[in-house]
């Protein structure tokens, strides 16, 4: 028999409202910080229907832009604090190669950002990774650093840290709405709750739930295909575990970017992702015809009899995740313009899992009035203009 309920607590030092990597780790700082923080899940823990789902992630510290590199170190401090609060592993150091053309802007700056680096020709790269097939002229920059994430068992670890200071995590619970003020309350399907304060970290709902505070973000939901293709020769170098994950920039055959991670999760199949997907509602991604054609995998085909020759050129295995993207591909961590005890971070592009440790803490920051500890010039939400309605 179920014992008699309790009667719900419903004012908090802070709400936050999604329970993906960047709502958790928000919320774990917090309850570090000893606030009373509830973190509002609007489904079932675990789900795949967000951005956090699934077994890998690739962290590096090479990057173009050097506001995310200069952010990595602490990163990476983070989330070794998180594996010893846990016991657990949660990263798997692989390298990375970032493959490009030499005198490529992206390419420098990603050499730049590493300070000590190390650049492959394609002989090079092919005795040391006989996987990979560069062509003539291209070359590999080498991130040792780099590595991947056990995306599923970090999530895990996160919420458990978060309960374990205190925090309340509830799940299965879908905010309806949110009123503004000194106070803000937020309805629930399950309740009404009350905090001087609100934090937003929904993905690719929050363009949705923003517009309700009068605020008309820039955040486009892609649904990503997310393929994985089996070697020809099981146990080949191309996927095997000493494989380095990679990713390209500039290269013509790959606008948006490819990458890919050594066979983790499926034994003998590597994941080879294209860094793009298709405009989508985050309550609509599955009306997409099954049949449809799938552009973004005919260039992974493409790309893979190229320049992984040991793979098949037909994915083994696709599932699906969401994208939110900002029109620069740059995070959004800041406060609501007109309400300033509300604080959002979103829009990250698909490359935001690695550095969920900092964006909790600068969200954590933001919202408690607290001086960030990195530069937040390129995630302010008033490099949009017109954000605000009208009418607000
Ligand atoms: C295929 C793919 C590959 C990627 N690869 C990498 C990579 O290699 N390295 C890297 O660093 N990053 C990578 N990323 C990006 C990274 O995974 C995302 O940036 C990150 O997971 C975003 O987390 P989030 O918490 O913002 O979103 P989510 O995980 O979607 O969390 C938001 C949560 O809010 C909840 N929510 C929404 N609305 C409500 C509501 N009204 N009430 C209550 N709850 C609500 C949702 O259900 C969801 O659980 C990849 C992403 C994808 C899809
Ligand atoms: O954040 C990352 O490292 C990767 C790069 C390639 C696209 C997916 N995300």
């Amino acid at each position: 028999m179920a014992a008699p309920s309790q009667p719900q607590k419903s004012t908090y030092d802070v709400i936050v409202i999604g329970a993906g990597i960047q709502g958790s780790f928000t919320a774990y700082h917090l309850a570090q910080r000893h606030k009373d923080t509830l973190l509002l899940e609007q489904f079932l823990l675990p789900h795949s229907r967000g951005s956090s789902h699934g077994q890998s992630r690739i962290i590096r510290s090479a990057y173009p832009q050097e506001y995310y590199s200069r952010m990595m170190p602490d990163s990476f401090r983070l989330w070794q604090q998180l594996e010893a609060e846990t016991g657990t592993t949660l990263y798997r150091q692989t390298g990375l190669v970032v493959l490009g053309l030499p005198g490529e802007p992206e390419l420098e700056a990603c050499r730049r950002s590493l300070g000590v680096d190390e650049v492959l020709d394609a002989a090079a790269l092919a005795q040391r990774f006989p996987g990979f097939r560069l062509q003539a002229g291209q070359v590999a920059v080498l991130d040792s650093t780099a590595g991947v994430l056990f995306a599923d068992r970090a999530l895990r670890a996160v919420q458990e840290v978060f309960r374990r200071h205190g925090g309340t995590l509830q799940d299965g619970e879908k905010v309806l709405h949110i009123e503004p003020g000194a106070t803000v309350t937020v309805t629930t399907t399950a309740g009404v709750y009350k905090a001087p304060r609100l934090i937003i970290t929904a993905g690719a709902w929050t363009g949705a739930l923003v517009e309700q505070l009068g605020l008309h973000l820039p955040l486009q939901p892609l649904r990503i295909n997310v393929c994985y293709w089996r070697e020809k020769q099981p146990g080949s170098a191309s996927s095997g575990s000493v494989s380095p994950c990679f990713l390209t920039l500039g290269l013509s055959q790959a606008p948006h970017g490819i990458y890919g991670l050594p066979s983790i999760e499926y034994p003998g199949l590597m994941k080879v992702c294209h860094h793009h997907g298709s405009p989508t509602d985050p309550e609509k991604r599955d009306q997409a015809p099954s049949s449809a054609p799938h552009p973004d995998v005919a260039v992974l085909s493409s790309f893979i009899s190229s320049y992984l020759p040991g793979l098949e050129t037909q994915p083994a295995v696709m599932e699906t995740c969401l994208y939110t993207n900002t029109p620069d591909e740059d995070f959004i961590l800041d406060r609501h313009p007109k309400f300033s005890n509300i604080v959002i971070g979103a829009g990250f592009s698909g490359h935001g899992f690695k550095l969920a440790p900092v964006v909790g803490k600068l969200l954590c920051e933001l919202s408690l009035g607290e001086e960030p500890s990195h530069n937040m010039a390129h995630f302010a939400i008033t490099r949009f203009p017109g954000v605000l309605a009208a009418a607000q």
